[in-house]
């Protein structure tokens, strides 16, 4: 653990100065693309007219033998696409595997300047984060780069969520977490066999009506994520840094992926991975913040001008709570309907 007083001093001579805060920065979508599939790379000036993150995905879903052309592949379009004001992030390889530590070199030495945020997958503990950390600020220091990435990280094993509060407080170079269903149900030997959503056999059953229990008796399906979601998020703002969604893998059920990101965003994520196309708009409806929430929170905050007292509206009761309730769902409207607008301008071909 870091002193209090050196947290945000940089790991090497050169770094540039670790971030105090996150950027505001919207991410309701993290659109995953193989930076090694050209007819998925041709997309992505027309993609980030609409998306919030492109992610180069290096890791799971790119075959051993790509590895090295997709690394590559991710450089040049860091280097040369105009991505205009969406962000460029990255997935890297698991720390053990044979493909980390080109990822991570290549990466930072000759993109550390496009890209923003490196994903890192399978993190178990503080360590891997501070291990990645000051990696990261020497090949920054080396290659003289203006402005430190930031490091998110994947949550996909019992030990990692077992650590997570110590994994979000590890560096102040992290930027958030995401939920890796598919992997975590792996490790710890959950018996689903799908990228996240839920399971027929996750259920609670009514009580016997009357006591006869062999009445034909109501069935709801609960959410298998939610344990793991709620504490991600507490963790997460406990270190001031972004939760998330990961992906919802049965591309074809946007019913179902629909109400999986809204159970998130309901419980505080910022945010989900879109792997498909299809998912993209899914991410926009569910993580901007509904009209008729943001008028009543407006409505909140005028009746209540300074916070302080309480009052009622429309039968409910308001006070110092609800006001900062209704000024968090305020701000996020406020910083998404800029971030629609540069979206806007951008794919009707003015300059942002
Ligand atoms: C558990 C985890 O680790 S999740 C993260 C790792 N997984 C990933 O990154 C997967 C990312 N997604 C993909 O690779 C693809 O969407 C797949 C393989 C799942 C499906 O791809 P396809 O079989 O080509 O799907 P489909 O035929 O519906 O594609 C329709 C079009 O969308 C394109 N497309 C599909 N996915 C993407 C994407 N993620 N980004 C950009 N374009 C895409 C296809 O190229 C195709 O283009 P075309 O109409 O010009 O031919
Ligand atoms: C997200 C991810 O990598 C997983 O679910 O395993
Ligand atoms: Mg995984």
């Amino acid at each position: 653990m870091r002193s209090p007083r050196s947290f945000f001093e940089p790991l090497a001579i050169g770094a540039p100065q670790p971030l105090r805060a996150i950027p505001p920065v919207p991410s309701r979508m993290i659109h995953f693309f193989d930076p090694g599939n050209p007819k998925m790379v041709t997309k992505l000036p027309s993609l980030a007219t609409s998306v919030d993150v492109l992610l180069g995905n290096l890791e799971d879903a790119i075959e051993s033998s790509r590895k090295d052309q997709a690394r590559a592949a991710l450089v040049d379009v860091a280097c040369t696409t105009d991505l205009g004001t969406t962000s460029l992030w990255a997935r890297v390889n698991a720390l053990n595997s044979p493909w980390f530590i080109e990822d991570i070199t290549r990466l930072v030495s000759e993109a550390g300047e496009q890209i923003d945020v490196l994903m890192v997958p399978k993190v178990e503990g503080p360590e891997d984060i501070e291990f990645v950390d000051r990696l990261v600020a020497l090949l920054e220091a080396r290659a003289g780069i203006s402005r430190p990435l930031q490091l998110h990280a994947i949550l996909e094993t019992s030990r990692g969520v077992a650590n997570v509060e110590a994994i979000c407080m590890a560096s102040p170079r992290m930027q958030g977490v995401s939920l890796g269903p598919a992997d975590l149900a792996a490790d710890r030997q959950m018996k689903t066999t799908a990228v996240g959503g839920g399971h027929p056999g996750y259920l609670v059953r009514e009580d016997p009506p009357g006591g006869d229990v062999h009445a034909v008796r109501t069935t709801a399906q609960q959410d298998l994520w939610h344990y793991t979601l709620a504490r991600m998020v507490d963790a997460c703002r406990l270190a001031g840094i972004q939760p998330y969604y990961g992906p919802f893998g049965d591309i074809r059920d946007v019913v179902a992926c629909e109400d999986q990101f809204r159970n998130a965003y309901v419980m505080g994520c910022v945010g989900a991975w879109s792997l498909h196309p299809v998912q993209i708009d899914i991410a926009r409806r569910v993580f901007t913040p509904d009209e008729g929430q943001v008028a009543w929170a407006r409505q909140v905050l005028a009746a209540l001008a300074d916070g302080s007292g309480a009052v009622m509206i429309d039968g409910k009761m308001q006070d110092d709570a609800t006001f900062k309730q209704c000024a968090n769902v305020v701000a996020l409207a406020d910083l998404i309907s800029e971030r629609d607008r540069l979206l806007e301008s951008r794919s009707d071909g003015r300059s942002t």
